[in-house]
């Protein structure tokens, strides 16, 4: 059993002489060789055959770009809006629990490298730092994730401290009623190191997350003892009740559901398939953009998260009609492997890519970003290696 240990997270090797990582998955590579192998297999897997995650990345190549040339684009403007307030690139962080697996600050450290580049931060309902120590460290736009959990005063008050913490918004994650065979965890055993745990929850619902044992994941084993897998359409209108603070709802994949939400006044959608980590088999977020975006007015913004790890991604999506994307493991690796100051850099390099896409396609502004810009190829680019599944 290959159980995460107590150990400290790591100590910080891009501080170091070595060649200082350039893209996303050269952070990933250093990552993996420092964090325990149970903490990557949880950051990196995905649930079942991990079809769906490789299916992520598989979307974004089938996709090829086509420039316009002799367009003036000695300055490229990244900057936008999301749920009306300005943000200066459409690149956000989205929520992941437990940053302190990789990183002995965890959250704080995540929330000031988002603070340096003024980008969004999403922070988890099992983020290990409070909700309140992560706000008082942001520079940036933060919103909280909720997973609406059976006891709903739980909810009810994370929503207040929320509002009262200054979250703009709250993030209502769709796709997770109950937690996915991840089997890499299964195998692991995996559960949480003694000095790691839900922060923003009360010990009454944090209990059996520490002893692991082969075969089971206390993750797995915690959401069904404590998330509402009844909760529907019906009780969302009670979140809405709760709260003047924008609904976003994360894990969307199908026009009917972007349509029932928007038909509820919800503000924002987040189509995503949980990073290939829910429904193994499910249609790629990318794929799925098109038709949710189509399914909204343009009062209801819609994101998009999973496998977004060059610049031309994230131009990709854009030009299929995303407000915004949200970054997953990339954040991850770079605060594993150089605290704050990596995840800053991860950040800053998907940027400095963006612009660079822009300008090399002749598109200064996000406004002339449109799907005219792409080409759908029928085969994905390259076959994926082992390698490239677990970077995915
Ligand atoms: C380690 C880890 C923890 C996650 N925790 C949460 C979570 O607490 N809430 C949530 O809505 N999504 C969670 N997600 C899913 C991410 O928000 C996001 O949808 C996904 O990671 C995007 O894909 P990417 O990692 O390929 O960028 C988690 C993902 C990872 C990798
Ligand atoms: C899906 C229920 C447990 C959530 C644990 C955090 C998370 O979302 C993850 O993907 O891991």
């Amino acid at each position: 059993m290959n159980a995460p240990t107590d150990r400290a997270a790591p100590a910080h090797p891009a501080d170091g002489p070595e060649q200082e990582p350039l893209s996303p998955r050269d952070y990933a590579t250093a990552a993996r060789a420092e964090l325990d192998p149970a903490v990557w297999d949880y950051i990196a897997g995905g649930s079942g055959d991990e079809v769906t995650l490789r299916g992520e990345r598989a979307a974004y190549d089938r996709y090829r770009l086509r420039p316009r040339t002799l367009v003036d684009v000695s300055y490229c403007e990244l900057g936008t809006t999301l749920l009306g307030r300005p943000v200066a690139l459409p690149i956000g962080i989205a929520p992941m629990a437990y940053h302190r697996l990789v990183d002995a600050e965890g959250e704080t450290a995540t929330v000031r490298a988002a603070g340096a580049l003024d980008a969004l931060t999403i922070t988890s309902t099992f983020a290990s730092r409070t909700l309140e120590e992560t706000a008082r460290a942001a520079s940036g736009p933060l919103w909280l994730q909720l997973y609406v959990l059976r006891e709903r005063k739980v909810t009810e008050s994370l929503v207040r401290r929320a509002e009262a913490a200054g979250y703009r918004a709250l993030v209502i994650t769709v796709d997770a009623p109950r937690m996915a065979r991840r089997e890499r965890d299964l195998r692991n055993g995996f559960h949480l190191p003694s000095h790691i745990r839900p922060a923003n929850l009360d010990d009454e619902h944090t209990g059996g997350l520490h002893t692991g044992r082969a075969g089971g994941s206390t993750l797995a084993a915690h959401a069904d003892r404590h998330h509402d897998a009844a909760f529907t359409w019906q009780d969302l209108a009670w979140l809405r009740s709760l709260t003047g603070l924008p609904l976003v709802l994360k894990g969307v994949l199908t026009a009917q559901d972007a349509r029932q939400a928007a038909d509820l006044g919800v503000e924002g959608l987040i189509v995503s398939t949980h990073g290939g980590r829910q429904l193994d088999g499910a249609i790629a977020a990318l794929d799925a953009l098109p038709e949710v975006v189509a399914a909204v007015p343009d009062a209801c913004e819609v994101l998009v998260d999973g496998g977004v790890r060059r610049g031309t991604d994230v131009l990709k999506a854009l030009a299929l009609g995303a407000r915004a994307v949200l970054v997953g493991r990339p954040v991850l690796w770079g605060l594993a492997v150089g605290g704050a100051a990596g995840a800053e850099r991860v950040l800053t390099t998907l940027r400095d890519e963006l612009a660079e896409a822009m300008a090399l396609t002749g598109r200064p502004r996000i406004d002339t970003i449109g799907p005219d810009l792409l080409h759908r190829s029928p085969d994905p680019a390259y076959p994926l290696t082992p390698d490239d599944r677990d970077m995915a």
